[in-house]
C-alpha cells in the first residue's frame, strides 16, 4: 500500500487524530483539545475550543521565528510597470498599521469589511488587517458591476468598505470610485466609512465619508493580533448560485488555517522560503487560499501579479514572473494557458527565461481539457497537475498530492480525492453508481476543516443548497464519475451555473438582467462550449408582442444591460432576438436541449416538447460550427 493510501485511509478512519496532528502546524493561543464537534450535525464545527489569530499565523509568527527579512509578498505589476517586495517584517508593519486604522474607525471582532480592490498589495494587507483584529472580510471581485456589489453589501452589512481609485485592465484604467458610489446608492445598507487607496493612474474625488488610505494609515497606532475562536468567521466570499442572489460562503478561522497550512505541503509541495505564484485574483477563492493565506501560513513567498497572461504586454509574462521570482509552484486556470497558447502556439517565449526552478504547474477553476494539458506538459516538461475544488470547499477536493506521493496522471481526471474528502458518485435515488457511470458527485459528511460551515446569515439555504439532496452528503453541484482506480472525472454542472474563463457565473442572474429590459417578453441564457474561455454565455430573447424595435438595436442594449448589471466578467457578447423559445408542454424552457445543439451534440428532442418546429427554426442559430455570430 502506498503512502497516499495510508494517509487517505487514516484521514477518514480517524479524522480526530488526523486533523489534531495537522493543527500542530499552526500556532494557537489555546490549542484545541478535540478536532470535530458533531453535536449540531449537519452543522459541524472544527477545533471548537481552540483560539488563534490567522494573521499572527500568516505573518507575525514568521517574523518571531527569524524570517522577518524573507520576502513574504512580491507585487509584480506589468500594467503599471512597478513592483515591490514586502518582507515578513514589512508586511507585519503594514498590516498592523492598517488594522490600527480599521480599529480607529470602530471596526472590531465580528464586524464586516467589504474589500473591492484591484490586484494591489493593499488588497492582501486589508484582508490580513481584518483577520488581525477579528473582523470578517468580504472581498468582491473588481470585475463585478455596482448592482452585484450592492447585493453583497446588503448581505454582509459592512461597517467599512475598502477600495481603490482604479483598477487597470490591460491598457484601460477603470475608475472604481464611481462604481463604488453607485453600489452604495443602490444598497439599502450604508457603510459608515470608505477607505480609498489613491493610485497614481487616477485620483478619486473623496466625499465626506471617504478616507484616503495613506492618511488613515499615517495616523493609526499599530494594532496587535486579537485571538478569536477557531469557529469564528475569517471571511465571507460570495459565489454564484442558481438564482440571482449570490451565496455568502463562510470560512472559519481554525479550519481555514489548519487546512490551508496542511495543503501547502501535501498538495503544492511548498514549504518555508519557497515561492508560489498563483495567477488569479484575490476576489476568487483561489486568490484567498493560494495568493494570500496558504503561502503566508506556510512561511513561503507569494507573488501577487497585476496583469494578464497575454497582452500585458505579451504571452511571456508568466514565464518572466516564474523566472524573476524563482517560482517553484505555479497555479492558474486552464483558460490562462489556452490564452497563452493562442498567442504563442509553440511556447517560443519560454526560451527567454530560466524556468529551471519551476517544479509544478497546478491548474483549476474549470475543466482542464486534455489538449491544454498535453501542450503545457510538453512545453514545460514538469508535472502539470489538474485539481478540482470549489469556493465552498476552500481547498482542493481532488488532486494529485505530490507533497505526499505523486500518482500516475490520467489526462481528463484531476486524480483521486485528497485526505479528508470522502467522495462518492450517486444516482438520483441516492445509490452509488458503478465505476465509469456518471452521477452526482457528493462528499460524505462531515466535510474536512477549511470547508464552509454554513452560508452567511442563511443556515436554511446552506441546508437547502448543499445538504438536502442526499441525506448525509454534501452536494457539489458537479456531475461525473469515478473509474476503477478511484480517479475522479468531473464532467459538468447539474444546475444552471456556468464556468466562463474560470469564473463561476449564474445564467439565472443573466436571465434576470435580460428580463428587466422593457421590450423582453421571455429569455433563456445558456452556456456553450468555447475554445478559449471553456464556456461562454449566449442569450436568446423573445420580444413583447407589438414591439416594433430593430432587433439588432435591442440585442446591443441587452449585451450592455448585462455588462451594467453583472459586470464585464459575465462575457455575454451575444444575444439573439428569436420568434419563440423551445418549451415543454408544461411551459419549461428546454435549455439543456438548446445547449446540446449549440455544442454540436446529438441532442435528443424530449418527447414532452410542445412545438418541435421551434427547435428546428432555432437550430441553425444555435449550432454554428464555423463560430460565426
Ligand atoms: C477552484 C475554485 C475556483 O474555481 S476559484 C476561481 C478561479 N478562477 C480564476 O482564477 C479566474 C481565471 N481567469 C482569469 O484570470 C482571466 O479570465 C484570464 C484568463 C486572465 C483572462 O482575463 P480577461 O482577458 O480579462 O478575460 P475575462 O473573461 O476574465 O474578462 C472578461 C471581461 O471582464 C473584464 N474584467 C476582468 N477582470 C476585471 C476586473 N478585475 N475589473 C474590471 N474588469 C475586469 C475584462 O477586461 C474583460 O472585459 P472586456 O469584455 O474585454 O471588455
Amino acid at each position: 500500500m502506498g503512502m497516499y493510501d495510508d494517509v487517505f485511509r487514516t484521514s477518514l478512519e480517524d479524522p480526530e487524530s488526523f486533523w489534531l496532528r495537522a493543527a500542530q502546524g499552526v500556532d494557537w493561543e489555546v490549542a484545541p483539545s478535540r478536532a470535530l464537534d458533531s453535536s449540531g450535525a449537519p452543522f459541524y464545527r472544527w477545533f471548537p475550543d481552540g483560539r488563534l489569530n490567522v494573521c499572527f499565523n500568516a505573518v507575525d509568527r514568521h517574523v518571531e521565528a527569524g524570517r522577518g527579512e524573507q520576502p513574504a509578498l512580491v507585487y509584480d505589476s506589468p500594467v503599471t510597470g512597478t513592483g515591490r517586495t514586502y518582507t515578513y517584517a514589512q508586511l507585519r508593519d503594514e498590516v498592523a498599521a492598517f488594522a490600527g486604522a480599521l480599529a480607529g474607525l470602530g471596526v472590531g471582532h465580528g464586524d464586516r469589511v467589504v474589500i473591492y480592490m484591484p490586484m494591489v498589495p493593499e488588497a492582501a494587507i486589508a484582508m490580513l488587517a481584518c483577520a488581525r483584529i477579528g473582523a470578517v472580510h468580504s472581498v468582491v471581485f473588481g470585475g463585478f458591476a455596482p448592482p452585484e456589489l450592492a447585493v453583497r453589501i446588503d448581505d454582509a452589512t459592512p461597517k467599512v468598505i475598502v477600495s481603490a481609485s482604479c483598477g487597470i485592465e490591460g491598457k484601460r484604467v477603470i475608475p472604481y470610485k464611481p462604481l463604488l458610489d453607485r453600489a452604495i446608492e443602490l444598497a439599502g445598507h450604508k457603510p459608515q466609512k470608505r477607505i480609498i487607496l489613491q493610485r497614481p493612474q487616477e485620483q478619486a474625488a473623496l466625499g465626506p465619508d471617504d478616507l484616503d488610505w495613506a492618511g488613515v494609515v499615517a495616523d493609526a497606532p499599530p494594532a496587535d493580533c486579537v485571538p478569536v475562536a477557531a469557529t469564528d468567521p475569517l471571511y465571507i466570499l460570495y459565489t454564484s448560485g442558481t438564482t440571482g442572489k449570490p451565496k455568502g460562503v463562510v470560512r472559519d478561522c481554525g479550519g481555514c488555517a489548519v487546512a490551508l497550512h496542511w495543503s501547502m505541503g501535501a498538495v503544492y509541495d511548498i514549504g518555508p522560503g519557497e515561492t508560489m505564484f498563483t495567477g488569479s485574483d484575490v476576489g476568487w477563492v483561489v486568490g484567498h487560499s493560494y495568493i494570500v493565506y496558504g503561502p503566508l501560513l506556510a512561511g513561503a513567498t507569494t507573488v501577487l501579479y497585476e496583469g494578464k497572461p497575454v497582452g500585458t504586454p505579451d504571452a511571456g509574462q508568466f514565464w518572466r514572473v516564474a523566472a524573476e521570482h524563482r517560482v517553484k509552484t505555479m497555479f492558474t486556470a486552464p483558460t490562462a494557458f489556452r490564452a497563452i497558447r493562442k498567442e504563442d502556439p509553440k511556447g517560443a517565449l519560454t526560451a527567454d527565461y530560466d524556468l529551471s526552478r519551476l517544479r509544478y504547474l497546478f491548474l483549476a477553476g474549470e475543466r482542464l481539457d486534455p489538449e491544454t494539458y498535453h501542450w503545457a506538459s510538453a512545453l514545460l516538461d514538469i508535472p502539470v497537475i489538474d485539481h478540482w475544488w470549489q469556493t465552498e470547499t476552500g481547498w482542493p477536493i481532488v488532486a494529485n498530492p505530490v507533497g505526499i506521493e505523486a500518482a500516475p496522471v490520467k489526462p481528463g481526471s484531476p486524480t483521486r480525492p485528497l485526505p479528508g474528502w470522502d467522495v462518492r458518485v450517486l444516482d438520483p435515488s441516492g445509490q452509488p453508481v458503478p465505476a465509469g457511470v456518471d452521477g452526482a458527485i457528493v462528499v460524505k459528511l462531515p466535510l474536512p476543516p477549511g470547508s464552509l460551515p454554513t452560508l452567511w446569515n442563511d443556515d436554511a439555504r446552506f441546508v437547502a443548497s448543499y445538504l438536502s439532496a442526499y441525506d448525509g452528503y454534501y452536494l457539489t453541484g458537479d456531475s461525473g464519475h469515478l473509474d476503477e482506480d478511484g480517479y475522479v472525472y468531473v464532467m459538468g454542472r447539474t444546475d444552471d451555473v456556468i464556468n466562463v474563463a474560470g469564473h463561476r457565473l449564474s445564467t439565472g442572474s443573466m436571465e434576470e438582467a435580460l428580463a428587466a429590459h422593457p421590450d423582453v417578453a421571455e429569455c433563456a441564457v445558456i452556456g456553450v462550449a468555447d475554445t478559449l474561455k471553456g464556456q461562454v454565455p449566449r442569450g436568446f430573447v423573445v420580444l413583447k408582442a407589438g414591439t416594433a424595435r430593430d432587433p439588432e438595436e435591442v440585442e446591443a442594449e441587452l449585451v450592455q444591460l448585462v455588462r451594467e448589471r453583472i459586470g464585464a466578467v459575465a462575457s455575454l457578447k451575444e444575444v439573439a432576438v428569436v420568434a419563440a423559445l423551445p418549451k415543454t408542454r408544461s411551459g419549461k424552457i428546454l435549455r439543456k436541449t438548446m445547449r446540446g445543439i449549440a455544442d454540436g451534440l446529438d441532442e435528443p428532442i424530449p418527447s414532452t416538447v410542445d412545438d418541435p418546429s421551434v427547435i428546428e427554426t432555432l437550430r441553425p442559430l444555435l449550432h454554428r460550427p464555423d463560430g460565426t455570430v
